[in-house]
């Protein structure tokens, strides 16, 4: 197939990283396999659900005939323009802050740090670049799987297109995913503005940079940038940032935000962008008052809109929109029956964990449920999430307001850093673990971590949930001394205190002691 009928790789520079990269995920030689007469399954998009899902069924070894489509890069967003570029990055930003804040620990820093942001981010290239076999066309060919490369799109209800080829299929799976959305700002296009598809490929630091949207994408690469040496300004429409996590977790953020010198305009309305001579022009409105800022370059994180179009759905019974993305049941069925979807093109968790977990039960659901017999529930997943800011916020399960709108009786426990003697030793005391149990019971209902590496270990309280293990069985787990996971620890302790120290078992504890 000409490479010219295929969507244009994003990336830039095409420097040796990106073209190593490419040659991985977007081979410009790749042929394209003759179709076989039937598949069992085509899966539609190679981001980390549609890959999961192909490497899944295939790597069961039981001749399914499995075809993946891409239009652009394998991997999807993860690989490219989201999780791994971003995680590289923000860790240079962790470096520069750890150097500049390196004073109270007794290390006298130089006077300014010298930060050559196009080294940072050929750094990302070259991490990047060598994750990328993982997702190779090679890789996934060599599983078994007829890789195409190019659009694909719905024929009829027995057939996909992709630039030409027809693939009859048994089931289909679209794991289309989703892109950033662009907010109707008037002048913003004209202006010019980054996303997270271009973000990446910068090489020139944004001197004055204005991120819009206070979300996870605005709020990780907003601190990053600023860290890094650009003068960072985060406009966000509501009145605090991170506004769907826990508030006191939201809150240690943002003044961690403000600490370190970010501009935030919050509550506030975007009017128009005009493009000057000095820069560009972001007209906004804050309580009533009309303001300007003028900025080099402009990064949009508000929120992702569902690569539904061009799939040709109607035509196959799925239902969908253009916000919400695909319609899918618990089963992750879409109203074709034989058409399921996975990730970010009908999910709200917007997480590679998340399509990853829901990949897994597609290949359950699609391949290995006669009649429905067996089939397993999106709603049955306890699914965790990460905001990979400085300190990040780890969540899991239900915010304590979510347990008070379903009426449960809850009480939460609260752990400061400040009482973790490994965040005192490292100096990283900003923080708490709140963990909401069941009022009675140690029965765990969520949980919140905020913390420098909070994201290592809600871990242990997912495994807990999940296995139905209470805070009592934390309890009994050795936590090796010191370590700040012990926050954890210390809540099963305060629990295990409060809900066995009464006055009753003190009473008998005493007889017993004074008896042994
Ligand atoms: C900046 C950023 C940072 C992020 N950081 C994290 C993080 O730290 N942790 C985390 O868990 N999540 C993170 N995410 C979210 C994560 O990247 C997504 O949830 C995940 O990539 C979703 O996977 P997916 O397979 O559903 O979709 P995608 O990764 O979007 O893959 C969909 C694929 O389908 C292809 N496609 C679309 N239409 C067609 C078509 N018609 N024919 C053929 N192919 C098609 C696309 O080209 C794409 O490759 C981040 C996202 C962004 C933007
Ligand atoms: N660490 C992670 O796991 C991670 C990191 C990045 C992204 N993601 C995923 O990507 C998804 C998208 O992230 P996102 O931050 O773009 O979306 P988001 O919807 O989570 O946040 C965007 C925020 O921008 C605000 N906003 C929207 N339009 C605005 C405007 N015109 N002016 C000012 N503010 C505006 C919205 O109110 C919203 O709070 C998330 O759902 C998340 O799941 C995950």
């Amino acid at each position: 197939m000409p490479p010219s009928i295929r969507e244009a790789p994003a990336v830039q520079p095409l420097n040796e990283f990106n073209q190593a990269l490419l040659a991985q995920v977007h081979p410009i030689d790749w042929v394209n396999p003759e179709p076989a007469s039937l598949y069992d399954l085509v899966v539609i998009g190679a981001g980390t659900a549609g890959l999961v899902v192909a490497a899944g069924a295939a790597g069961l070894k039981l001749g399914l005939k499995i075809a993946l489509i891409e239009k652009s890069l394998m991997g999807g967003d993860c690989l490219t323009l989201g999780c791994v570029p971003s995680k590289c990055v923000i860790q240079s930003s962790r470096v520069a802050a750890t150097m500049r804040d390196a004073a109270p620990f007794g290390i006298h820093p130089p006077a300014s740090v010298n930060i050559d942001f196009a080294a940072v981010m050929q750094r990302m290239r070259r991490i990047r670049a060598e994750i990328s076999h993982h997702d190779s066309a090679k890789e996934f060919s060599s599983q078994g799987i007829d890789v195409f490369l190019g659009k694909a799109a719905f024929l009829d209800r027995q057939t996909v297109d992709v630039n030409g080829s027809h693939l009859r299929f048994k089931k289909a799976v679209i794991t289309t995913g989703a892109r950033a959305s662009h907010p109707n700002i008037p002048g913003l296009s004209d202006a010019g503005f980054l996303t997270n598809e271009t973000v990446f490929s910068l090489t020139d630091r944004p001197a004055r940079l204005a991120v819009i949207g206070g979300g996870p994408i605005g709020c990780e690469l907003a601190q990053a940038f600023h860290r890094l040496g650009s003068d960072v300004t985060l406009l966000h429409k509501n009145g605090h940032l991170l506004d769907r996590e826990d508030p006191d977790a939201a809150s240690l953020v943002q003044q961690r935000f403000l600490q370190e010198g970010l501009n935030l305009l919050l509550d506030c309305t975007l009017e128009r962008v005009e493009k000057t001579d000095v820069g560009k022009v972001i007209h906004y409105q804050q309580q009533g008052k009309a303001n300007t800022i003028v900025v080099d370059e402009i990064l949009v994180g508000a929120g992702r809109s569902p690569n539904v179009e061009g799939l040709n759905l109607g035509a196959v019974g799925v239902k969908y929109d253009s916000q919400h993305g695909v319609e899918v049941n618990d089963y992750l069925q879409t109203t074709n029956p034989r058409i399921f979807a996975a990730g970010d093109i009908c999910m709200q968790w917007k997480f590679t964990h998340a399509a990853d977990a829901a990949a897994r039960l597609v290949i359950k659901n699609a391949l290995f449920a006669p009649l429905g017999l067996g089939r397993s529930k999106l709603s049955s997943l306890v699914m965790p999430w990460v905001t990979y800011t400085d300190p990040e916020i780890a969540h899991v399960g239900l915010y304590e307001a979510e347990a008070q709108a379903k009426g449960l009786d809850t009480e939460t426990i609260h752990i400061p850093f400040s009482d973790v003697d490994r965040a005192l030793t490292d100096g990283e005391t900003d923080g708490f673990a709140k963990i909401l149990l069941r009022r009675g019971s140690d029965q765990i209902l969520g949980a919140t971590i905020v913390a420098r590496h909070a994201g290592e270990f809600i871990s242990e309280v997912t495994l807990a949930m999940v296995t139905k293990k209470g805070l009592k069985a934390i309890a009994q787990v050795i936590h090796p001394y010191p370590t700040q996971a012990e926050a954890i620890k210390k809540a099963a302790d305060a629990y295990y205190r409060q809900a066995f120290l009464n006055p009753t078992t003190q009473f008998l504890l005493k007889l017993v002691a004074k008896f042994s």
